[in-house]
């Protein structure tokens, strides 16, 4: 029988995760999501003809896999309240959450229970995601493969052993789309001062941002060597790359992204207590 996959939460993540599970073949009737607002159920249902529910603790009664999609700062309430639906049930604990340590999620759903904790992105909506996970002594092989088949649906997925990486992979692929929507927005900007209709900017920048990263997956040559097969020298590229060295693009790429697994370690620290 195939598992049933309850999400508390239906919001940014959860419908990302969702509607990329369909589009690689899950079945929806074996997809419930939560959240206290039918409206934002409705279209959810509507659209991807998964299960619905308002109540957590009656759809992690029903469910072998329980994704933790809310946002951190409410994740404590959410957890303790559905933890004797939790513990009677014993499902595998999928958390998505940022920041919040498996062990203090595992506390607040009564204790002894098989966690993994998962740091999706939203490009999963698009089957095309990118996913850190770490299990905790719990988890045992049949459900570790359930976890990687439920986000490998939706995505690349890359384990690690060590929980503290969750923070790096966090600002490598979590926050990550971000990064690029802020150069797509910067492109487009930049393209349109010099003459172009933006949308054709948008359009030519997006392109040029998927021709990239296929042609990277593609190769065997490290990203250096592609980024000097478009530099000839004396020429275009060559003077746009060396303008974004000596603007420190470097060093700004490590600030953020230092500061994004900061956060994450803040909000274990904020969030976290038992
Ligand atoms: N948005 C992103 O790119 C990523 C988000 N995450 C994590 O995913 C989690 C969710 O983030 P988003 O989807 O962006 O937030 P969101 O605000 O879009 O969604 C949260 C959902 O939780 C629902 N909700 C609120 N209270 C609830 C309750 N008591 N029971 C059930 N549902 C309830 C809300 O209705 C909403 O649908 C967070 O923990 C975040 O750290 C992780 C990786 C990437
Ligand atoms: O910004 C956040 O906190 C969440 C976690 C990773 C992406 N979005």
């Amino acid at each position: 029988m195939a598992s049933k996959v309850t999400f508390i939460g239906a919001g940014n993540m959860a419908g990302a995760i969702i509607g990329g599970m369909i589009e690689s073949g899950f079945a929806p009737g074996d997809i419930t999501a939560t959240s206290p607002s039918d409206d934002v159920l409705t279209p959810l249902r509507e659209r991807l003809g998964i299960q619905t529910a308002t109540d957590n603790a009656a759809s992690v009664a029903k469910s072998d896999v329980v994704v933790l999609a809310v946002k951190p700062q409410i994740m404590r309430e959410v957890c303790e309240q559905m933890r004797d639906a939790v513990q009677a049930r014993r499902p595998l604990i999928v958390s998505v959450a940022a920041g919040l340590p498996a062990e203090t999620l595992e506390h607040w759903l009564g204790g002894d229970l098989p966690l993994v904790r998962c740091m999706p992105n939203t490009p999963a909506l698009v089957g095309a995601g990118a996913a850190g996970l770490y299990a905790n002594a719990k988890v045992d092989d049949a459900q570790r493969q359930l976890a990687t088949e439920l986000m490998e649906a939706v995505g690349l997925v890359e384990w690690v052993d060590d929980e503290a990486l969750l923070d790096a992979v966090t600002a490598v692929s979590g926050s990550a789309p971000a990064y690029f929507f802020l150069m797509f927005e910067a492109m487009e900007e930049a393209g349109a001062a010099l003459g172009l209709p933006a949308d054709t900017a948008r359009r030519l920048a997006m392109q040029t941002a998927l021709g990239a990263a296929k042609m990277a997956l593609a190769s065997d040559k490290p990203p250096a060597e592609l980024k000097r097969n478009v530099m000839s020298p004396g020429g275009t590229t060559e003077r746009a790359i060396q303008h974004l060295e000596d603007a420190g693009l470097r060093r700004t790429m490590a600030e953020a992204m230092n500061a994004c697994a900061d956060r994450a370690g803040e909000m274990a620290d904020e969030l976290g207590k038992r």
